[in-house]
């Protein structure tokens, strides 16, 4: 029915009945009466309005710095499972797997379907970082964040909290695993620690891996054990972790081989350059921030805990003003190997789940014993040189080939001779241009250099090969 005019005409001095007393009401009525409706319209709202929101933030709102991980989960989830019939996408080349990636541009709404036919709308805003926040850091564009908002029906809610959003999540991880590209971490420092990555594209494996095939195989049973330790760590009380010894003299595999370990488990590495760390806060800092799944790699640790047991010495023996000088530079040199053996295996080590820590030498024997003890270094393991078994996996992959004429006198030459795994590689590769069939050409060639003496030092391949004494052996205990 269309409201006749002499109702319109009713309708207006109703109106003006009501804006007359409102204002001949006393103020402090009119703030009560302000009050009232300012707490009251959004029930009101609410009630007439068939729908609910969740909204996903980009970064927590308690840590501002902290990435809120739902969102990537939602993000990866959407982009897989409802791009079609979007206006508005976004295009990036990604730098991982150099593959374009589509995903929802900002202000955009896209409706997912595929749940029993439910309407679901996702909308992807952009609001201010700090909007909360008195400070502002950066140019805009850094304090902009983004937010996904979930839209359904009321009487919708019960399916979304309980099947809707668990289902996604456990999508959006699956295919987050699955995409996934391993990476390299190195630590860098601006005013603060933090980690930087590349793609991971080491391509050494356990089956490019020359060494004894024994060691081989233990090792690898071990990080399988590890793996799917994580019941059987909480049930005995320990953290779940493991520690890795990795020495031997250069270039006989010991970065390779983390290589190996790293495409075995399908874990990301944490390279960390401890020179470049000024403060056990600052290390802290770095170990709590890497990801469940990974190996934290400290290399040449021999140099380091030189270094870091030489400045505690240092600062015992001096007296005086020479210790005041020294205590304003330690002020901010302060990471000590205690606050280092506290990370591996100590009340800090149990900072998260499903780490492995390796730490590479190649002077086992000026190691500090608490460092290698079991439970911090559970498996040492030497990287030595080559012997005929490993000799047989380079054969293997670079020439192709199980067997030669020329084997026995390699394994002859091989068994008596320090040559490292390194140095035989490079011999097997074939140069210049073929003349001759490659693989005599290379056999021979490493037969050459097994007979020379030692290129660096001079001296004849036959010298005894540097191990730990078998009295440190004993204090160190159980080497594998
Ligand atoms: N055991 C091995 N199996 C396969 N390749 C090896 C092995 N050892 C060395 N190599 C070859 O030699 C090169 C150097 O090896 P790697 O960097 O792993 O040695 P390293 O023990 O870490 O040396 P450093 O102590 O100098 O760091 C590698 O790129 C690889 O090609
Ligand atoms: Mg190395």
């Amino acid at each position: 029915m269309v409201p006749s005019v002499e109702n319109w005409a009713a309708f207006g001095s109703a109106i003006g009945c009501f804006a007359l007393l409102w204002s001949s009401l006393p103020e402090h009525a009119l703030r009560d009466a302000r009050d009232l409706i300012t707490s009251w319209s959004p029930v009101l709202a609410s009630y007439f309005n068939p729908y609910e929101k969740i909204t996903i933030s980009e970064y927590s709102d308690d840590e501002k710095f902290r990435k809120n991980k739902l969102f990537d989960v939602v993000a990866t989830y959407l982009r897989s499972k409802c791009m079609e019939g979007t206006g508005k996408l976004k295009a990036e080349l990604s730098n991982e797997d150099e593959d374009t990636h589509l995903s929802l541009d900002e202000h955009q709404e896209v409706v997912d379907n595929s749940f029993h036919g439910y309407r679901m709308r996702w909308y992807l805003g952009k609001t201010s970082k700090y909007s909360n926040a008195n400070i502002v850091i950066g140019n805009d564009e850094d304090t902009e964040t983004r937010h996904y908002r979930l839209v359904f029906h009321k009487r919708h809610r019960p399916f979304v909290l309980n099947s809707y959003l668990p289902d996604i999540i456990q999508q959006g991880r699956e295919l987050i695993a699955k995409n996934r590209r391993r990476r390299l971490f190195t630590n860098a420092e601006r005013g603060n620690y933090f980690w930087i990555h590349i793609p991971w594209k080491h391509p050494a494996t356990f089956d490019t891996l020359a060494m004894d095939p024994g060691k081989k195989n233990e090792l690898i049973e071990d990080l399988e054990m590890f793996q799917k330790g994580k019941d059987y760590h909480s049930r005995v009380g320990k953290a779940w972790k493991r520690g890795y010894l990795l020495y031997g003299p250069p270039g006989t595999g010991k970065s390779s081989l983390i290589s190996a370990m790293a495409h075995f488990l399908g874990y990301d590495v944490y390279d960390l350059d401890l020179t470049s760390v000024t403060s056990n806060h600052g290390l802290r800092k770095l170990f709590l921030d890497t990801a469940e799944k990974s190996i934290i790699v400290i290399e040449d640790i021999h140099a380091i805990e030189d270094e870091l047991t030489t400045r505690s010495k240092r600062k015992k023996e001096t007296n005086g003003d020479e210790l005041q000088q020294l205590r304003l530079r330690y002020e901010k040199e302060k990471v000590t190997l205690s606050g280092l053996l506290n990370l591996i295996d100590g009340l800090w080590s149990s900072f998260g789940g499903e780490r492995i820590f390796v730490l590479t030498t190649n002077h086992f024997d000026r190691l500090d014993p608490a460092l290698i003890r079991q439970g911090r270094m559970d498996m040492h393991i030497e990287m030595s040189y080559c012997r005929f078994d490993a000799f047989k996996v380079f054969a293997k992959n670079y020439l192709n080939i199980d067997g030669h004429p020329l084997f026995v006198e390699i394994q002859q030459l091989l068994d008596g001779t320090n040559m490292t795994p390194a140095e035989v590689a490079h011999n097997l590769m074939p140069r210049g241009k073929r003349k001759r069939n490659d693989v005599d050409e290379c056999l021979e060639r490493l037969v050459e250099t097994l007979k020379k003496p030692n290129l660096e030092t001079g001296a004849p391949r036959k010298s005894p090969i540097e191990r730990p004494t078998r009295q440190k052996r004993a204090r160190w205990g159980n080497m594998c």
